[in-house]
């Protein structure tokens, strides 16, 4: 575990987690050397010595004091610890999240990464001072304590020794049935997370839907699972930490019976046996308390097992020294790809001209969208190239792709923020002139003209105080702003109203004068007007592909 939150802390809280480990380790060891000089004390008190009581209490009064001091920087120490700590996983967390393939987002990850990003960081980086300390402490003072006994007696010491493999072992086998528990709770709550997004998201939806809508049984059975999944947690969680405490106290039983037989053969006095069952009493609370607290440490691990798995995700090859394009035409090269082993597209080839506007069309599900993907690659084809300006995109790099390609795809997704900002994100190093210029070329300004706030009002989460067309210009704004050579435009299939429809129609003409345009049309007036149509034919390849007059059935030419 410590090695683990060394792993994942930047070098400041590295710093900060060996003070306060540094610290909890003098602490521990403080308090089993004040355990142990109890048994002085108490002898000399059963013996009547007040004297030689009082001076032995002064030394134990040192180490308590020194002891004191040490907890007081453990704890200093260890709250700026947690919030380095903090940070650090945050910011790991972070730049994970913007490295890992576009693709890896596709699949229900939000309510995972929620959690991690919430109670799950949180919760490792107070598991150094909350939860490892009294682990720490639980095996270091008896440890020191154990030491010490076998110069007060052996044999009870050797008694002590024989349960400690036994209380291992319980301690393992309780901290193993926590973890199970709690990650499958984990798991539990990220599905439930996933599908109470997915609800309130899709109210507008199932408001027409009715009660027993799929939604409304997804969701209850999620959190019903959750539920269950908690209670199970609880119970072997509970069950183990019970079993623990009681091995230790087994251990103190036994203890107790040697002391009994080695008393009553009159080889140790009686005050010192007490002395001694009092230590062996204050031996073993460290170690119930180290149980008790095991779980929160099974808690914060199922979180670093989570990072691991984030850290584990393979990212798309990248070249070495990423190859130069030629020009910004696009080809496909007998490219097959589908999703989880459901295959899109089957050795599909065709060329997409630099500077030219290039007009996918097909039936639904044929594939058309998927081209666009795999162009700004948020995938690699399984087999076939796909390249650009005559380099395929992996000896590219993600960089150049990412640099060189505008996507305006269907779903738009706008932040909460204002109308202004949102297109700025196509190119955050221009002034406000140049993006209000863009958002005035994708015909925003009407939009920005209508709400209240003009181009500072807000768009709302997600961007839902637009409509889906309005969304769609935004993002043509981002591209055009972007002043990519390459833009690929998935055209909003949802009807369009005539302020959009116009804009929409502008913007192509405006695009494919000096950019390679490859869109995926659903409006007539843009496969009329492109310089070339490739048609899928749903079955994974191209049923017919030509020039300008390809849609009515003219020039046209095979693959
Ligand atoms: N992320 C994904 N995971 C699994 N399957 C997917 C994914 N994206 C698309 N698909 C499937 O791949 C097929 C092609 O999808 P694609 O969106 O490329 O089609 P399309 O031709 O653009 O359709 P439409 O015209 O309806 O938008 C469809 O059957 C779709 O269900």
């Amino acid at each position: 575990m410590i090695r683990r939150l060394l792993h994942y802390a930047d070098p400041r809280a590295r710093r900060l987690l060996l003070a306060e480990l540094a610290c909890i380790v003098v602490v521990a060891i403080l308090q089993g050397i004040a355990f142990l000089l109890l048994v002085p004390v108490l002898r000399a008190l059963f013996d009547g010595d007040t004297t030689a009581a009082g001076n032995r209490l002064g030394v134990l009064a040192v180490v308590g004091g020194v002891y004191a001091v040490a907890f007081w920087c453990a704890g200093q120490i260890g709250m700026r610890a947690s919030t380095a700590l903090l940070d650090s996983l945050l910011t790991r967390l972070g730049d994970r999240l913007v490295e890992l393939p576009v693709a890896w987002f596709g699949a229900d990850r939000s309510g995972m990464i929620a959690g991690i990003a919430t109670q799950g960081a949180m919760f490792v980086s107070t598991t150094p001072y909350s939860f490892l300390r009294h682990v720490l402490t639980g095996f270091i003072t008896p440890a020191t304590v154990l030491a010490g006994m076998y110069v007060l007696d052996w044999r009870l010491a050797v008694a002590m020794t024989v349960m400690v493999p036994v209380m291992a072992v319980g301690y393992r086998w309780v901290r193993r049935a926590i973890a199970r528990g709690d990650a499958a709770h984990s798991e539990a709550v990220a599905q439930a997370s996933n599908r109470v997004i997915e609800f309130a998201r899709a109210q507008p939806v199932l408001r027409t839907a009715g009660d027993d809508s799929i939604a409304h049984r997804l969701v209850d059975e999620s959190l019903r699972n959750q539920h269950r999944v908690y209670r199970g947690m609880l119970a072997t969680g509970g069950a183990g930490i019970a079993a623990f405490a009681a091995i230790v106290q087994l251990s103190l039983t036994v203890l107790l019976v040697v002391g009994a037989y080695l008393a009553i053969g009159g080889s140790v006095d009686p005050a010192t046996l007490i002395a001694l069952l009092v230590l062996g009493a204050r031996f073993n609370e460290p170690i119930v308390a180290a149980g008790d607290l095991s779980g929160g440490i099974s808690v914060a691990r199922t979180t670093l097992d989570q990072l691991d798995a984030l850290s584990a995700v393979r990212g798309l090859p990248e070249p070495a020294t990423p190859r130069k394009p030629a020009d910004w035409s696009i080809r496909f090269d007998d490219v097959t790809f589908g999703y989880d082993g459901a295959p899109v597209l089957e050795r599909l080839s065709f060329t997409a001209p630099a500077g030219r506007m290039t007009a996918i069309v097909g039936p639904s599900g044929s594939g058309k969208t998927t081209i666009t993907k795999l162009v700004a690659r948020f995938y690699d084809p399984e087999s076939g190239t796909v390249s650009i300006g005559g380099v395929p995109v992996p000896e590219l790099g993600t960089a150049v792709v990412e640099g060189a390609v505008a996507p305006v795809f269907q779903d738009v997704y706008l932040f909460d923020d204002t109308i202004l900002n949102n297109v700025w994100i196509g190119n955050p190093g221009l002034g406000r002139d140049a993006v209000v210029a863009a958002a005035t070329r994708a015909r925003v300004d009407e939009i920005a003209d209508r709400l209240p706030g003009g181009w500072d009002a807000r768009v709302g989460e997600g961007g839902s105080n637009l409509s889906g067309g309005e969304r769609q210009r935004v993002s043509i704004a981002r591209a055009l702003l972007k002043e990519a050579p390459i833009v690929l435009l998935d055209e909003a299939t949802a009807a369009l109203d005539i302020g959009n429809e116009i804009a929409v129609g502008e913007v192509v003409e405006q695009l494919r004068a000096d950019r390679t345009l490859v869109v995926v049309a659903h409006r007539l007036q843009t496969i009329m007007t492109a310089d070339q149509i490739v048609m899928l034919d749903g079955a994974g390849g191209i049923r017919e592909s030509g020039t300008r007059g390809a849609a009515a059935g003219l020039e046209v030419r095979t693959p």
